[in-house]
């Protein structure tokens, strides 16, 4: 039997960092929690008070601080003998970094909000709903009991993306960065909204490819521009058709629309469709599919 001598524990065993990064995946990572013993069986033998958790299964139960108790738990031997230095990589233009896993997955954060983790791309010409849409799906989705987060255009350029203007690269920029947030926000569980113009179809399709299959649900507002202009709320097509703004989209800029989007949201001649109808049409699309269910 190895014994594996670590710091003697704290009251239960946590630290307040131990509890942040979740429970021990790993006999490593538990003898990092207190004294404990590794036998051959992949059991770990608590030597001290401790409290743990079991993280044999998938679900995560507590464990009661007992002494002298031991529980079961998968160890990845690899991550002891140190082979899983052969997970190295490198990503754009960092070199030497190990992917760090921890034992609350995106599955489990799922169970606990009881949805599915998923980014809602919602493309358009400026003025074409892009915002209020946004705002009434978060508003219906709240109402059912479902966490959701928007990502405005306008909105992530007042901080994350301020150094960044409205030529094609700096567009690319602002997508790219804003779809991996929505990255993140979606493994976290939650139905992220992403509301940005993203004219160029090349840039929506490689956010596309950052997800799973199907959790990235592009949604076109199909609004002409006449109606987008008539409405122009912030006076911008007014400045951009003076030459006052230049590369305006829609105008002396161009806008690509989608060819294989999830949905189309149409607002075509007099008739006038609500925001809130518009949500409930995703909404009922994202009941259909299974996102509003673990
Ligand atoms: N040149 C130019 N072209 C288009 N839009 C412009 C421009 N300059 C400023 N604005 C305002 O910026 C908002 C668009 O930002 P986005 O981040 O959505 O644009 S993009 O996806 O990077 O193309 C957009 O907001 P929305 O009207 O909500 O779409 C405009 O208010
Ligand atoms: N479905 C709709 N029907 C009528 N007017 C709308 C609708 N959706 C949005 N609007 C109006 O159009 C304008 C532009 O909407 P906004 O959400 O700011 O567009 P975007 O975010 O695409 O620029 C706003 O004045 C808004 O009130």
């Amino acid at each position: 039997m190895n014994v594996v001598k670590a710091a003697p524990p704290s009251i239960c065993g946590f630290k307040p960092r131990d509890v942040e990064s979740g429970p021990p995946a790993t006999a490593t990572a538990a003898a990092k929690l207190g004294f404990v013993k590794v036998n051959e069986s992949n059991e770990i033998k608590s030597l001290g008070l401790s409290c743990g958790v079991d993280v044999g299964s998938r679900g995560l139960r507590p464990i009661k601080a007992m002494e002298d108790q031991t529980v079961s738990v998968k160890t990845d031997r690899s991550a002891i003998n140190g082979k899983n230095l052969r997970q190295m990589s490198t990503a754009g233009n960092s070199t030497n970094i190990v992917w760090h896993k921890c034992a609350v997955e995106k599955l489990d954060r799922q169970r606990l909000l009881q949805q599915k983790g998923c980014v809602i791309w919602i493309t358009g010409l400026s003025g074409s709903g892009k915002s209020t849409v946004a705002c009434a799906l978060s508003q219906g989705l709240h109402l059912r009991g479902k966490l959701t987060y928007i990502l405005d255009g306008d909105n992530v350029r007042h901080g994350l993306n301020r150094d960044l203007g409205f030529n094609a690269e700096d567009r690319a920029e602002n997508i790219r960065r804003i779809a991996e947030v929505a990255k993140l926000f979606a493994d976290a569980g939650i139905i992220c909204i992403a509301s940005l113009i993203s004219p160029y179809r090349k840039d929506r399709d490689a956010c596309r490819a950052l997800f799973p299959e199907g959790d990235f649900i592009e949604v076109f507002m199909d609004v002409p521009l006449n109606i987008c202009e008539n409405r122009d709320p912030k006076g911008l097509y007014k400045l951009a058709r003076a030459g006052k703004i230049k590369g305006f989209t829609g105008v002396d800029d161009p806008y690509e629309p989608p060819l294989n989007c999830e949905i189309v949201l149409q607002q075509k001649g007099r008739d006038c469709v609500s925001p809130s109808s518009m949500a409930e049409t995703v909404i009922s699309y994202l009941e259909e599919k299974g996102y509003l269910q673990a």
